[in-house]
């Protein structure tokens, strides 16, 4: 591990956990509407109709790893820590793993704004009182306020109702209740992220809006699966916003992942297709391919996701494996309308909730687990890489109520 940490240094310029630090992202704004040629099925489909282009003729080995900046029109090329032309490099180091421990300390600091917009509310009403009709009302409101959705909110006061109406309880008491509902909420959706490691590469698609945290969480997400061991290959499908690239070459640098990337602009689906061809070349163990986040345009958003899924199926029947939808915390309300249109867009299978700090709007993943009962995967409390975990309920649960792990 000292040797590991060694090699990082060297990398990185004396950062232990490089891997900390958060990429930069561009603001979002500065997407390119006008550098996106039109979507044409012919392109993609073209890869298909000259057995001479292959992912080997057009995908180069870079010299050097993830450039600051992408050129213009850069050729197709991937970034692969290991090789560098044909050079062959120390093993990529993978960073140890974080304890348990500090990630409830995380967590808990993370949804500490989601915790106490919940908590103090409830102290304010429930010190020494009897438990009334008026007291469950207001709970009630303010546990709607904090976006845990109509059907929790009514569990929870139902549940005291029930239990404990015209008796004395005190705030703890009461947050123990709403810990206690909301675990079993988001037991039936707590699931692990299954790799099938016999596919070679398990293919997943990464779709959600611009900015709710796809690139980082593909990031991320290489490092827990280089930790694991596996071969990972990142696919830069965000072709509309150059910053996504270059922040993806700079993720796979870092974690030990391939990338395989296209100048700005280029056929999001024809990339796929040279990545899943690359990825299977190479043996990795998964493909991520990263999507454009649009929603100003659902037509040409569904028509490109589509047109992903139906080329990387030339290859692949059953990929992709599991199509994830990134959702950002601080949008509140708005995520349930992102998992309704993604769901039909794009066959979501399972969710990321991302920027579960800072915000105070946590609780909407208690509402969409609720009305969709789609499989949550992950969250993510930061802009690290080591910000990310399996979604956990009990602990989600114990840390928006404001209880000790
Ligand atoms: N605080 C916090 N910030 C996050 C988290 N996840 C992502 N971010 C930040 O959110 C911003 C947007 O993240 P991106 O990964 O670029 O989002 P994106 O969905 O890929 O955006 P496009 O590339 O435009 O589609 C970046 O500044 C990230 O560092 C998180 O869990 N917590």
């Amino acid at each position: 591990m000292t040797e590991k940490r060694g090699f990082w240094k060297s990398l990185f310029g004396g950062k232990d956990q490089p891997a900390e630090a958060p990429i930069p992202a561009e603001p979002h704004d500065r997407a390119m509407p006008d550098a996106e040629p039109p979507v044409s099925e012919t392109e993609a489909e073209a890869l298909f109709e000259h057995p001479e282009s292959t992912a080997k003729d057009v995908i180069e080995v870079a010299p050097e790893p993830a450039p600051a900046t992408a050129p213009a029109v850069a050729p197709p090329v991937t970034v692969s820590p290991v090789t560098f032309s044909g050079i062959t490099a120390p093993p990529v180091p993978v960073p140890a793993e974080p304890d348990k421990k500090s990630w409830w300390q995380k967590l808990k600091s993370g949804l500490a704004r989601t915790s106490s917009s919940l908590t103090t509310g409830i102290t304010a009403i429930f010190t020494k009182r009897k438990l009334d009709g008026a007291t469950l009302d207001e709970l009630e409101d303010i546990l709607i306020q904090a976006d845990l959705g109509l059907p929790t909110a009514m569990k929870i006061t139902e549940a005291l109702r029930r239990d404990r109406f015209d008796k004395e309880i005190s705030d703890e008491e009461v947050r123990a209740v709403l810990a206690h509902e909301v675990e079993k909420v988001l037991l039936p959706v707590a699931k692990p992220l299954a790799i099938d490691t016999s596919l070679k590469p398990h293919v997943i698609l990464v779709v959600g809006v611009n900015g709710t945290g796809k690139t980082t969480t593909i990031g991320k997400l290489a490092q827990m699966l280089g930790r694991e061991g596996r071969k990972v290959t990142l696919c830069a499908g965000d072709t509309f916003r150059a910053a996504a690239i270059d922040q993806l070459r700079i993720w796979g640098s870092r974690t030990g992942a391939s990338v395989i990337a296209r100048e700005p602009g280029a056929d999001a689906a024809g990339l796929a297709f040279d990545a899943l061809k690359a990825a299977k070349a190479d043996g990795s163990d998964v493909l991520v391919i990263d999507t454009a986040g649009r929603l100003q345009n659902k037509a040409e958003l569904m028509a490109e996701l589509e047109k992903i899924v139906r080329v990387i199926k030339k290859q692949d029947l059953s990929a992709p494996h599991d199509v994830l939808l990134t959702l950002d915390a601080t949008t509140g309300q708005n995520a349930l309308n992102q998992v309704e249109i993604f769901g039909k867009v794009a066959g979501v299978t399972g969710l990321v909730m991302t920027k579960l700090d800072g915000t105070a709007r946590g609780g909407i993943l208690v509402a969409i687990a609720e009305k969709f009962r789609l499989p949550v995967h992950f969250i993510g409390v930061g802009e690290g890489a080591d910000d990310l975990e399996p979604f956990e309920a009990s602990d989600f649960a114990k840390a928006i109520a404001g209880l000790d792990g």
